[in-house]
C-alpha cells in the first residue's frame, strides 16, 4: 500500500450503473505508453513535465497574470455542461431542416473577465448557476502565462505527435471547473493529450466500437457527437443497449496526462467536494492513414457512418426521412 496520503475517496465519485475497468498508468519513459497509444487505446502518462511549468497555476496566480481578456464561460442550472454546436443551432433556427425541430440550449455561453469568474466561483452557493471556464489559450494572456505555456514540455508532445502520425496541434483549451462539474459522454474527432494541473478529475472512457451502446445524437443535431443517454437517469426503454456498455475509468490528478484517443467516448467529472480543477488539453487533428487495412478499425467505421448521415441529410433535407430510408435499405437485405 503506497504510503502517500490518498488524495480522494470513492464517495467523491458520482454513482453510475456502468461496468468499468481501470485505465492503465505508466511512467512517461515506459515503452508501454507508446505501445498502447499505437493501438489507439487510452493510457495515463505519469511523471511527465508536459505541464510542469503550470504547477504553480492556482487561482490567485492566474488572476494576477492572465491579463484582462474576455474568457468563454459556460453557465449551467445543473452539474452537466453538455456541448452544443452554435452553427447547427443557427441552421435549425433558420429552418434549414424544416420547421419541426426545436432545440433548447442546456447551458449559456458568456464572455467573462477572469476576476468576475473567480469572484462568482468564490461566492457560489447552492441554487446559483454553476460555471465552467473553457478558453483556448491565445495571445491575450499575460507574458508570465505565455512564458509558462512556452515552457510546457513541447518536445514530449511533439514527440507523440510525430511518433503516432498525428496532424497539427489545433487547440490548447484551458479548463477551470467547479467541483462536481460534469462534461457528459461524447467523442471528439481529434487526438487529445489531457494534462491535469490542479485538483482531481474522474474520466470514464468507451471505445468507438461501443457506438451502439451510447446512442449519439444525429450528426445534424447541435448535440452531434454527444451521447443521448443521461448517465444519471438512463432511459433503458429508449436506450436498451446502454446496459451492455463496458467502459474504462481513472481518476487523474496534478501532473497526470491522459491520452484520449480520437473518437473515444469520454465522460469527465471534477470530483465532488474536491475544490476547483484546472486542466489544459492538447487537441491534434488526426494524421493521414498511412495504410488501409481490413477489416476497418472501429473509429474508421464511425467516420464512415458520419459521412453517410451527412450525405443523406443533405439530399433528404428533412431529418425525419433519414431513418425510414436507412431501414428500407437494410431490413431484409443486410440483416
Ligand atoms: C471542452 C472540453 C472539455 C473536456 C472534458 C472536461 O475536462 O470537462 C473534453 O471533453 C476534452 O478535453 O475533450
Ligand atoms: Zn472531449
Amino acid at each position: 500500500m503506497s504510503n502517500e496520503k490518498k488524495q480522494w475517496d470513492p464517495s467523491q465519485l458520482r454513482k453510475y450503473e456502468i461496468s468499468l475497468e481501470q485505465i492503465p498508468r505508466y511512467d512517461c519513459s515506459d515503452p508501454r505508453v507508446d505501445e498502447i497509444m499505437d493501438e489507439n487505446k487510452p493510457v495515463i502518462i505519469q511523471n511527465s513535465n508536459v505541464v510542469a511549468s503550470a504547477k504553480k497555476w492556482n487561482l490567485e496566480y492566474l488572476e494576477k497574470y492572465m491579463g484582462n481578456g474576455d474568457y468563454t464561460v459556460f453557465l449551467s442550472r445543473n452539474h452537466k455542461f453538455k456541448y452544443y454546436d452554435d452553427k447547427k443551432v443557427a441552421k435549425i433556427n433558420n429552418g434549414d431542416m424544416g420547421r419541426n425541430i426545436e432545440f433548447t440550449q442546456p447551458t449559456k455561453k458568456v464572455d467573462m473577465k477572469l476576476p468576475e469568474f473567480l469572484k462568482r466561483l468564490k461566492d457560489w452557493k447552492r441554487g446559483d448557476d454553476r460555471l465552467y471556464l473553457q478558453q483556448g489559450l491565445n495571445n491575450t494572456v499575460g507574458p508570465e502565462i505565455v512564458r509558462d505555456f512556452l515552457n510546457f514540455d513541447w518536445d514530449f508532445c511533439n514527440g507523440k505527435q510525430t511518433k503516432h502520425n498525428w496532424g497539427p496541434l489545433t487547440y490548447n483549451l484551458l479548463l477551470i471547473a467547479m467541483e462536481g462539474n460534469v462534461t457528459p459522454c461524447h467523442y471528439d474527432e481529434q487526438q487529445n493529450l489531457f494534462a491535469q494541473i490542479h485538483g482531481y478529475k474522474r474520466c470514464i472512457l468507451f471505445p468507438p466500437s461501443q457506438f451502439e451502446c451510447l446512442y449519439p445524437y444525429p450528426v445534424y443535431h447541435p448535440h452531434d457527437r454527444q451521447s443521448m443517454v443521461d448517465f444519471d437517469r438512463p432511459d433503458y426503454s429508449k436506450f436498451p443497449k446502454f446496459r451492455e456498455a463496458k467502459g474504462y475509468e481513472a481518476v487523474i490528478g496534478p501532473g497526470d496526462v491522459l491520452y484520449i484517443p480520437i473518437y473515444w467516448w469520454h465522460h469527465i467529472e471534477s470530483l465532488m467536494r474536491g475544490g476547483h480543477t484546472i486542466t489544459v488539453n492538447f487537441w491534434y487533428k488526426d494524421g493521414p492513414s498511412s495504410t488501409i487495412s481490413y477489416p476497418l478499425k472501429d473509429y474508421q467505421k464511425v467516420a464512415i457512418m458520419r459521412n453517410i448521415e451527412k450525405m443523406l441529410q443533405d439530399v433528404l433535407k428533412d431529418p425525419r426521412e433519414v431513418g425510414p430510408l436507412l431501414r428500407t435499405m437494410v431490413l431484409g437485405r443486410f440483416t
